[in-house]
């Protein structure tokens, strides 16, 4: 089974994490009137909490006019460049969707100054290291990125860099508008029979790999942990360890992305195990290189060039000494810098972002999982399904609250069916009727955590073409406003189905029902006798309140359970006089409304 966000299942597809009592305000006086409100469902997006008709974009640095066209047919696209960082705060408050490049800075201030509003952050382009993942995570905002359209754009400027590099193009061409002609002091070196070393293989990464095939080198070597070998293989390169890339590398070309395992990867150790001489190249981030020592490095003639497109700080500040060496080509950020590239990305990133707006599945998602269109499509008539019974659930659950929440999924899929879609939908059942937060398929489990709610899955086998046939849930606690929901493992519990596509709860507690998870249901108990059925009907139908479906469930020693759907919601009146019918020994209602 996946793991998602954090939370480990293990090999018997268990999901960890952390326990305690998730307690519920009481809301009942009477224990035995048990009168549960539940607010209507709204409609339910996927991944972003809905946002306004018209909704408003900020966009913060220069976007493609393909992309801003794109946007203003679905909201109002408020261009502010170069804001500051109190700026971004201020303006923010009043954005549901933001778009950046990579010298905005997405801080936690910035989620915070939102306050909820913002529901996604589209990163026009690869690198969403200015980003603070965590915090948009913590507050149910999607962020985006528009991970393909610039691959070839960054490829091409890392080759121009290593031609450049390797004959002196830029300083050349200085020396010479500074009237100078130095023919010999540019002599350079021959790219035939050198290795290029790519470091980081991925889009990118391979894309300079292909071109650097072309242009001579004798052979073109990859490192990259996790790149697939038969892809390097494909295209001529030999993936190599660590120690192997540099003791090999002449040109090493840098592609792999700002991580913390990635931070200052290029140190003092590192250049020390290169071979003398090595050229360096980065259109990656200028994080990965420690300035300083590649400085030393340069000093000590280890590397004899550089060129760099990132720096550690954006723009590097004059005094770097980087940027004043000779043996340094600099340019300002421009991997991505063509008319094509942002073309493409702004129409990728637009598309990305209104598709979130509306609470559809973003295929770049980045603090989200991604849940492939074919799983999602055969999901979406049980997404219904897992949001109504974690509700039901969890208004079942008495004034103790509950420890744990067990999802039982029936299902011919067994361990391989994909729950991350369904375990959020319960989770967001449950926790939107005892909190204030947004729950979406970003932030899902995320907050079961943090509420201290563990979360338990597993799968058992069943038959049929449906990816699922039932789904149970069972929340961990005795203590309940409805005795008959309480299953044979001591749990409440509830079960359900999908007929037709609408979801149907088939179980409550022991007793089977069957009946419509939709608008207002009413439970009644009470020992299996005449007139019972008819007297519930009759306090109904003197308030006008039309019962649209019924089922009844008795057990061999009389025991009854009864679930009425309801047109509309009873009164406290009308519910007060339930109690006092014969036969009935307690009731509890809710409200759910099902899209
Ligand atoms: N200068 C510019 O304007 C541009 C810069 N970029 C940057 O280029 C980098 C690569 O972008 P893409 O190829 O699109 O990303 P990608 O995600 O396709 O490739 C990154 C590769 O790095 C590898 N990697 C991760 N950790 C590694 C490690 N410790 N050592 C070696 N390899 C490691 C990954 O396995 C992956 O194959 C990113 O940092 C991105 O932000 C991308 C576009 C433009
Ligand atoms: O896509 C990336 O990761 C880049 O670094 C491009 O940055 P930019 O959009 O040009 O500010």
């Amino acid at each position: 089974m996946q793991s998602w966000n954090g939370q480990e299942r293990s090999s018997r597809g268990r999901l960890a994490s952390t326990s305690s009592q998730v307690r519920l305000a009481p809301v009942a006086s009477n224990p035995r009137v048990t009168l549960i409100r539940a607010s209507r469902l709204q409609a339910m997006p996927v991944v972003a909490v809905m946002a306004p008709e018209r909704p408003t974009i900020l966009v913060t640095e220069k976007l493609g006019e393909p992309g801003i066209e794109l946007l203003s047919q679905h909201g109002d696209v408020e261009k502010a460049y170069g804001l500051t960082p109190e700026e971004l705060c201020e303006r923010i408050a009043t954005a549901d969707a933001l778009i950046i490049r990579s010298a905005t800075q997405v801080t936690k201030e910035v989620f915070e100054a939102s306050k909820g509003r913002l529901k996604v952050v589209g990163r026009a382009g690869v690198g969403v290291d200015n980003v603070d993942l965590a915090s948009a995570t913590e507050h149910g905002c999607l962020v985006v990125n528009a991970p393909t359209a610039n691959t070839v754009a960054a490829a091409e400027h890392g080759i121009a860099l290593i031609c450049a590099l390797s004959r002196n193009v830029a300083q050349a061409d200085a020396s010479v508008k500074a009237g100078k002609w130095e023919r010999s002091k540019y002599v350079g070196v021959s790219i035939v029979g050198k290795t290029l070393c790519v470091m980081g293989f991925g889009k990118v990464g391979s894309e300079v790999a292909r071109r650097g095939t072309g242009l001579g080198f004798a052979s073109v070597i990859a490192y990259d942990p996790y790149a697939s070998a038969v892809k390097a293989q494909a295209l001529g390169v030999k993936l190599v360890s660590w120690e192997e890339a540099l003791a090999q590398g002449d040109f090493f070309s840098l592609h792999m992305p700002m991580t913390p395992q990635t931070k200052g990867i290029f140190n003092d150790d590192t250049f020390s195990k290169m071979k003398k001489g090595a050229r360096i190249i980065n259109v990656a981030r200028g994080g990965v290189i420690d300035e300083a020592a590649l400085v030393r490095a340069l000093d000590a003639g280890i590397v004899a060039q550089a060129a760099l497109d990132v720096f550690q700080k954006e723009p590097p500040a004059a005094d770097n000494p980087l940027v004043g060496r000779e043996d340094v080509v600099c340019t300002p950020h421009l991997g991505a810098s063509t008319a094509e590239a942002q073309e493409g990305v702004s129409v990728e990133i637009a598309e990305a972002v209104v598709s979130a707006l509306k609470g559809e599945l973003a295929a770049t998602a980045v603090n989200a999982p991604m849940v492939p269109a074919e799983v999602l499509a055969e999901l979406q008539p049980f997404v219904a399904l897992a949001l109504g019974l974690g509700r039901a659930a969890v208004q079942l659950v008495g004034s103790h609250g509950f420890t744990d929440v067990h999802i039982t999924y029936a299902t011919p899929r067994g361990d391989d069916l994909d729950t991350r879609l369904l375990r959020a939908m319960v989770i967001k059942g449950i926790l939107e009727q005892i909190t204030t937060a947004n729950v979406n398929l970003v932030n899902a489990d995320l907050l079961a955590k943090n509420r201290g709610l563990r979360i338990i899955e597993s799968t058992v086998p069943a038959e049929g073409k449906d990816v699922l046939s039932s789904l149970r849930i069972a929340l961990g606690s005795s203590d309940t406003r409805f005795s008959a929901a309480i299953g044979k493992d001591k749990r409440i519990s509830v079960m359900g189905t999908v007929k037709g596509s609408a979801p149907y709860l088939t179980r409550i507690g022991t007793f089977d029902v069957d009946l419509s998870l939709d608008g207002i249901i009413l439970l009644t108990r009470q020992k299996d006798q005449p007139g019972v059925i008819s007297a519930v009907s009759m306090v109904l139908a003197e308030e006008g309140i039309n019962i649209s479906f019924m089922s009844v469930s008795v057990t061999p020693d009389n025991d009854a359970v009864m679930a009425l759907g309801l047109d509309q919601e009873p009164t406290q009146e009308v519910l007060a006089k339930l109690p006092n019918l014969k036969g009935i020994t307690e009731f509890a209602m809710f409200s759910e409304k099902v899209l």
